[in-house]
């Protein structure tokens, strides 16, 4: 008797949760015609990001170092446009270098285009390597790359966000920003540092009904991408190959789909979702179900995560044996 009760009130709690979700859930942003701004649009999952919008009638401004690279690409994106009137604009910039600089060709870019609709913040690299390996510049590049290559071009297009009260920003962060792993000693804290800056950015921000997207892809399969498994320790590629290698069009779709819909998590795939539910801490929810799913599953991804590490410290354990091993042969010889 007792226990049909609790769940009657369980019933009657969630259903209220869900009469109440309209006021947590923001309303989708309609592509055609928008203008979407992205850094490092020239390639990788920037370059799928902007295609994708495109395809769904909206005004693209490209954003990279690169001008040859830039142009190439907007004469692919332009391929497939879906009304006459679509632009793509090419701007060089390097976005972590003057932020004057960044503020005033997005200013251009505006007067071009229109106030940005969504910004989405894809330039960014990697670099692994041990950490005693690594040169004291890699982590002072990466940063101001990943991290304050993100927050230049957001700090400039927000006042007019704020002012039309609509806007979407995503930040492209990574699978090695909700966990360390050995390797991404540098690149990592570059990628949790956008999370921080998210979650607090979303509460300023979100009365102005401005949304803000932390995306998690896995590894993608990207120039970017081969170029980082150059120099990849063993131990890192080991841990990687966990979980499968995504094309960056799916990847890009999705980035897309959850900044239209004002998600604050974007992830990819049963480990992306694992992780997402797992290290969602106190980031703000969009949807009563995603509350829910993250209130019933904590626990038990927690175990499914431990089996996880134990087996990547069985990697590092393995690869230091087998190095040490060879290093004393190596002297033996
Ligand atoms: N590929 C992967 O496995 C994953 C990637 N990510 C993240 O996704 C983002 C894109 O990665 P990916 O597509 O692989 O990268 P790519 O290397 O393929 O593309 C990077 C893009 O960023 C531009 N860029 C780099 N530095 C700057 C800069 N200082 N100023 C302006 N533009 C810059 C590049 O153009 P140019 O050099 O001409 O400036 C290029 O357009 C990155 O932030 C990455 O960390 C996250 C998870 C997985
Ligand atoms: C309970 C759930 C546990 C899930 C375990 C997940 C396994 C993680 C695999 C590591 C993938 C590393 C991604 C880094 C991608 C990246 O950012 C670079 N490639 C950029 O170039």
């Amino acid at each position: 008797m007792l226990l049909l009760l609790a769940a009657a009130l369980l019933v009657a709690f969630v259903l209220l949760l869900y009469m109440v979700s309209p006021l947590i859930s923001p309303k989708p942003l309609k592509l055609p015609g928008a203008h979407v701004v992205v850094t490092g649009g020239s390639s990788g999952i920037g370059k799928c990001v902007a295609i994708e919008c495109y395809k769904q009638g909206a005004f693209i401004t490209l954003i990279a170092r690169n001008e040859n690279k830039l142009l190439q690409t907007k004469k692919e994106i332009e391929k497939y446009s879906v009304n006459d009137k679509q632009v793509v604009l090419c701007i060089s910039v390097d976005v972590s270098k003057d932020y004057g600089h960044v503020e005033n060709v997005l200013k251009q870019a505006q007067e071009k285009l229109g106030p940005v609709d969504m910004l989405v913040n894809c330039a960014g690299t990697s670099i692994t390597g041990k950490f005693e390996d690594l040169e004291m510049n890699c982590f002072e590049n990466l940063m101001a790359i990943n991290y304050l290559g993100s927050v230049y071009p957001s700090h400039a297009v927000i006042p007019t966000m704020k002012e039309r009260r609509m806007g979407r920003i995503v930040f492209v962060s990574s699978q090695a920003g909700q966990l360390g792993l050995f390797g991404y000693t540098a690149y990592s804290p570059t990628k949790f540092a956008l999370r921080g800056l998210a979650e607090a950015l979303q509460m300023e921000v979100k009365p102005y009904n401005i949304y803000i997207t932390v995306a998690y892809p896995p590894d993608t399969d990207t120039p970017g991408f081969a170029e980082e498994s150059k120099t990849k320790p063993l131990e890192t590629k080991l841990i990687s190959e966990t979980s499968s290698v995504c094309q960056a069009e799916q990847v890009a779709r999705i980035i897309v789909k959850d900044a239209i819909q004002g998600n604050f998590n974007s992830y990819i795939g049963s480990d992306g979702y694992m992780l997402s539910i797992l290290t969602s801490g106190m980031s703000p929810v969009t949807s009563i179900t995603e509350g829910l799913q993250q209130m019933v599953c904590m626990g038990i991804f927690r175990i499914v995560g431990l089996f996880y590490l134990g087996s990547f410290d069985s990697i590092v354990r393995r690869c230091m044996i087998q190095r040490e091993k060879s290093e004393s042969t190596d002297k033996t010889e």
